[in-house]
């Protein structure tokens, strides 16, 4: 039987490099050294998750969770380190830190994100008055972007999100920032959109929106997914947790967070990969291609964002031959010539005379 799903993440891992500067993040690029002094953290943690047509799947947990990374994986704002992503379908991601470009003003905005969407000049001029009316942030649609507050950036995305009319409506964290009218008239949309049976991913840190809009709730914690069912199963233990840790003291709050950073900073994607290995053969004892599978699980659809060490030979090499070619240039000798005598690089034919 085909599984029928709109949004499919299997063994999903996300890894950040700690690098301090810009020069430190060159260096490392181009470092032939495989040993790893950078330090890194692990944003997820292994997220196995399938969200069905037509639901609308909660995301929750705290602060620096994962739920953002998981979302703008979904919406593919940014490539996942390992795993499967499989998406059915457009995506249209409303959400204060992501979507919009700062440079351009709400009403370009409009404009690019709807022509990425595929639509004609002709449909995106039709649709333009009703964007700026649901938007509602005035002479500011003329305005770069950078210079809106939080709450005219997520009025602005949303408007957008729903008029493209997107398969899968991602909506992060976008509707704790405006007013209690925009608040209304969000809901509003997005009740339709469900009765329309739209796919909604909603991240929020308002267990009431959560209870009140979702069908079911995947709670992430410190990168790995805690929990998924439905809303009030899944709404209410995170409550629990929510208390629980609000009555612990400070000092062993602050020890509970450090331990679970450490997980995410200590996580092996070796170690990961073994473990779902061995699951997979306790399944299908008798499958001898198991390992491969999960290879090309975990890797066989992601674009490394690291280069392989033959890439960095390859970028050396031609460096070293670019530069050589420079000299040759610069030297007024012929090839022949430098390959002969090498020294003759390093006295030119001629100098250069400033008049
Ligand atoms: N570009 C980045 N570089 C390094 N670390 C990052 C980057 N983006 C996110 N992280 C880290 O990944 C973790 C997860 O972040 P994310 O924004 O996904 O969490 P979140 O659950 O959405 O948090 P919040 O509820 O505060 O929005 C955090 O610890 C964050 O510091």
């Amino acid at each position: 039987m085909v599984e029928d799903y709109k949004v499919k993440v299997e063994n999903v891992t996300k890894e950040y490099d700690l690098f301090k500067t810009q020069s430190e993040k060159l260096r490392s690029f181009f470092s032939l050294k495989n040993k790893r002094r950078v330090p890194h953290f692990w944003s997820l943690m292994g997220v196995t998750l399938t969200i069905k047509p037509g639901e609308t799947m909660g995301l929750i947990g705290v602060n620096g969770s994962g739920k953002s990374t998981l979302s703008n994986i979904i919406s593919g704002i940014i490539p996942q380190t390992t795993g499967r992503v499989d998406v059915k379908g457009d995506t249209s991601i409303v959400a204060i830190r992501a979507g919009l470009r700062n440079k351009l003003t709400g009403r370009e905005n409009i404009r690019l994100k709807s022509l990425m969407q595929g639509m004609t000049n002709e449909q995106i001029d039709e649709m333009m008055p009703d964007i700026i009316s649901f938007a509602d942030i005035g002479d500011f649609v003329d305005q770069p972007v950078k210079s809106y507050s939080s709450g005219m950036r997520s009025r602005l995305g949303f408007a957008i999100a729903v008029h493209i009319d997107p398969d899968i409506l991602i909506i992060d964290e976008a509707l704790s920032v405006g007013d209690d009218t925009f608040y209304q008239k969000c809901v509003d949309k997005i009740t339709d959109f469900k009765k329309e049976g739209k796919t909604i991913i909603f991240v929020s840190h308002s267990l009431k929106q959560i209870r009140m809009l979702c069908d079911r709730v995947a709670w992430i914690n410190y990168g790995e997914l805690k929990m998924v069912g439905p809303t009030k199963e899944v709404a209410d233990k995170y409550h629990e947790f929510t208390q629980w840790f609000k009555e612990l003291s400070k000092k062993e709050k602050k020890a509970f967070q450090k331990e679970r950073k450490n997980v995410q900073k200590n996580f092996s994607i070796k170690k990961y990969e073994q473990e779902v290995t061995e699951q997979h053969q306790q399944e299908n004892p008798n499958d001898k291609s198991i390992p491969s599978k999960v290879h090309k699980l975990f890797y066989g659809s992601v674009i490394s964002e690291k280069m392989s060490v033959f890439n960095q030979i390859l970028t050396w090499v031609v460096l070293i031959a670019l530069v050589f070619f420079c000299l040759v240039n610069v030297s007024g000798y012929s090839l022949e010539h430098v390959f002969a005598n090498p020294q003759l690089l390093f006295n030119p034919t001629h100098t250069l005379h400033i008049p």
